[in-house]
């Protein structure tokens, strides 16, 4: 049978709207790769902070985007991430990375250096890939076959965060999800934006496996109509 043409799927938006979640399963179930962004972003200010650079400084953080180097494993079942050699996976995931992030991912040296590495990676997967962040659609692969927007409300983006993290509050979550989202939208490099050509897909009343489906539906009617 003659394979599929590799198809190229950017999933943007808020933070808790399911993005990755909802990435890793629709590559998982139609045999693509699968590219965490944010875990990138995640990984170099992990780099940053572990090497003293000051996180107010964007000209030390300019000065610094080239060092370490950033490798991103694509397979769904168990997307990897690692700095220099070193498997990073949990420590991206801790309060002070994930309070500094857009500090770090606001400097354009940054984000020059990490959509190449991006673009690389989308430019190698045989079968296809799907690539999550905040602007994938509009900056990182404005060619790609297929672009969704996810939204949730703040209260419903809120719970599912702080159903993550044992002993945390809603209400501190939500707070400090706003407040991130407000930093990430209005940064003056590709902002966290929903591209014009992107179907946008409101999560708040839907569970995990509807959304999947709904992608999932929305990639192969793309496939069909190529
Ligand atoms: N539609 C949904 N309904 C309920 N919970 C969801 C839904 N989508 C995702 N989740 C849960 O919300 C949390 C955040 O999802 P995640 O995929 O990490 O979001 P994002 O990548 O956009 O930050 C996860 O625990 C996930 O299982
Ligand atoms: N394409 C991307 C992806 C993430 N970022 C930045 C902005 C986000 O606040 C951080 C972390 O992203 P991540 O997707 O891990 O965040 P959450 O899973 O939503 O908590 O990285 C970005 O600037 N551009």
């Amino acid at each position: 049978m003659e394979s599929p043409t590799p198809v190229i799927v950017a999933i943007d938006g808020p933070s808790g709207t399911g993005k990755s979640s909802t990435s890793k399963a629709v590559a998982a179930q139609l045999g693509l790769s699968y590219l965490d962004t944010g875990a990138q972003y995640r990984a170099i200010t992990w780099w940053m902070v572990s090497n003293g650079i000051d996180i107010d400084d964007p000209a030390a953080i300019a000065a610094a985007a080239g060092k370490p180097e950033i490798v991103s494993g694509t397979d769904p079942q168990g997307p990897t991430i690692t700095v220099d050699g070193v498997d990073v996976a949990g420590p991206i995931r801790t309060q002070e990375v994930t309070s500094k992030v857009s500090a770090v991912s606001a400097v354009s040296d940054v984000r020059a250096r990490i959509t190449e590495l991006q673009r690389t990676i989308a430019a190698s997967a045989q079968d296809g890939i799907v690539v999550e962040g905040r602007d994938i659609g509009t900056t990182v692969l404005p060619d790609a076959d297929l672009k969704i927007f996810l939204t949730a409300s703040p209260e419903a983006r809120a719970a599912r965060r702080s159903g993550e993290v044992k002993g945390s509050d809603v209400h501190s979550t939500r707070e400090a999800l706003i407040k991130r989202d407000a930093a990430d939208s209005s940064r003056k490099t590709s902002p966290l934006a929903k591209a014009g050509d992107a179907v946008e897909v409101d999560t708040t009343e839907l569970t995990l496996a509807q959304v999947i489906e709904c992608v999932v539906t929305l990639v192969e009617e793309k496939r069909a109509g190529k």
